[in-house]
Order: structure tokens, then C-alpha cells, then sequence
């Protein structure tokens, strides 16, 4: 981003949910510095008690980039991602936020598009899309290929959001406008980030979309179940009578 990061004075808080990310946590620390040089920002860590000591792994990079650039905010037990988000953004000092998984199916090399096209479009939100040129999914089995798909055409069809990829998290948001959003947001599982969408398109948000491959993780395995696409449809059907 040359002269633009130089020019960029905003401070961005990196918010990362994690359960059981001991894998893959220390490599992502490293790419975000390694793709944010001359950027202004700091990690939120929001870990809900991961038996595999996630928690000690963010303590020991705490130690090498220093309690004010990684933050861990951990809560007692898995108490979902919409409400991890919530909690990490309570202790967000950025005026922008991002917010991406720790698997590095949302890779940091992208974060410079993300800011770059905020700056360019002054969009309140920048939301990562798999569904448009450039764009896409790599790894995943036909059956969730199917689920994601599937549930972004059920939403588009029924909503009429007018974003492309309702059902990723990876994004960037005006801190203002994420707690505008968020606390008018019920979902507490992955419809979440959905919800959050919707209600920022109904309020007359202003969203900008930058293209993401996303990569199927390789440590550790999803937390996505039945019981997640039970809610989303649950979550979908809310947002058609209520928005
Ligand atoms: N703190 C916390 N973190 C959680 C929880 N559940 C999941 N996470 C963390 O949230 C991130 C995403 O979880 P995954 O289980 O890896 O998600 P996924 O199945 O790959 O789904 C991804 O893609 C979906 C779209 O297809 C997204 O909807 C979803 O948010 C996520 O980005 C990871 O960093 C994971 O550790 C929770 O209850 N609490």
C-alpha cells in the first residue's frame, strides 16, 4: 500500500474468536505483522477456555510483541462466536475493527485490501467475499460447498441483502457502526454474522467488498454442526419477519 499505509492514522483492533486454535495461532500472529507493517493496530484473542491451552500459546506471544499489540481476553467456556465478538469489541481501542478467524482460513494477506479499499470507498463496513470474481473456497468437501452455497442463495433470495456473501466473518467495520449493529443483533452461533449484515444493510450502511479465497483449515476441525445450521435456519426465517 506504499504512501497510503504512511497516510493511514487510524488504529484497527484485530478481533480472533478461538476454541482449541494451538495450531494454529502463533502463524497467524506472525502474518498479521508480517502484512501490516507500517499499520497501527492490536489482537484481541477472545478464547473461551480451549482445553488444548490456546491460552498459553497467546501468553508466550504476548511476551515476544508485547501486551498492548496482542490482547487476551478469555472467557470461562464455549460460549459461542456472536458473543465473542461482543466481548472482544468492549475492549477494541482501534476505531476500526476486523474481525477474522484464527484458523488462517481468512489469510492476513489480505487485511491490506480490506483497508485499502476502506480508504478508497470510506465504506463503514468491508466485508471478504467468496462469491464474486476473484474469490472462492478452496478445500472444502462437496457437502459443505453445498451448505455454504445453499445457505447464501436462501438469504439472498429472501432477504435481499444486496452483499454477496452473507455467511463469512472475515471483515472490517467502522467500530462505530459494529456497535450500532451488534446490539440490535439476537443470533448468538455462526447466523451471526448474517444478522450483522442484514441489519447494516437495513440501517443504510455503506458496504464495500473486497475478494477472499478462503482456505479449509488445516490443524484442527470446524466447529460448524447440525446444530449450527438448525439455528441458521431458525436465524433466517427471524430476519425475514423482522427486518
Ligand atoms: N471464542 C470462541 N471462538 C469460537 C467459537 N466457535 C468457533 N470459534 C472460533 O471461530 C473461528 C471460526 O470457527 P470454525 O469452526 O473454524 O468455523 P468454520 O466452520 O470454518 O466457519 C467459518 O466459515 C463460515 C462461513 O462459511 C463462517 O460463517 C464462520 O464464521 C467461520 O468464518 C475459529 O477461530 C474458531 O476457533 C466459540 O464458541 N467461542
Amino acid at each position: 500500500m506504499g504512501n497510503e499505509q504512511k497516510e493511514n492514522s487510524n488504529k484497527y483492533s484485530i478481533i480472533i474468536p478461538t476454541y482449541n486454535e494451538r495450531l494454529n495461532i502463533a502463524l497467524l500472529v506472525y502474518l498479521i505483522f508480517k502484512h501490516l507493517p507500517n499499520v497501527n493496530f492490536e489482537i484481541i484473542v477472545v478464547d473461551d477456555g480451549s482445553p488444548d491451552g490456546t491460552q498459553d500459546i497467546v501468553k508466550q506471544l504476548q511476551s515476544v510483541y508485547g501486551e498492548d499489540r496482542i490482547l487476551l481476553r478469555a472467557r470461562p467456556k464455549k460460549l459461542g462466536l456472536g458473543t465473542a465478538y461482543i466481548h472482544g469489541l468492549k475492549h477494541a481501542s482501534g476505531n476500526f475493527v476486523v474481525i477474522m478467524d484464527a484458523d488462517l482460513s481468512h489469510h492476513p494477506k489480505y487485511l491490506p485490501n480490506f483497508i485499502k479499499k476502506q480508504m478508497e470507498t470510506g465504506a463503514d463496513i468491508v466485508t471478504g467475499t467468496r462469491y464474486v470474481k476473484g474469490g472462492g473456497v478452496h478445500g472444502w468437501n462437496l457437502m459443505r460447498k453445498l451448505t455454504s452455497r445453499g445457505a447464501n442463495v436462501l438469504a439472498q433470495t429472501l432477504l435481499w441483502p444486496g452483499v454477496s456473501d452473507l455467511t463469512g466473518s472475515f471483515r472490517l467495520y467502522r467500530k462505530s457502526v459494529l456497535e450500532d449493529v451488534i446490539g440490535s443483533c439476537v443470533s448468538k452461533g455462526y447466523v451471526f454474522q448474517m444478522e450483522m449484515i442484514v441489519r447494516a444493510t437495513r440501517k443504510g450502511y455503506n458496504i464495500a467488498e473486497v475478494p477472499i479465497t478462503f482456505v479449509d483449515r488445516v490443524y484442527g476441525s470446524s466447529k460448524l454442526g447440525g446444530s449450527e445450521i438448525v439455528e441458521y435456519l431458525k436465524g433466517l426465517i427471524y430476519l425475514l419477519l423482522t427486518t
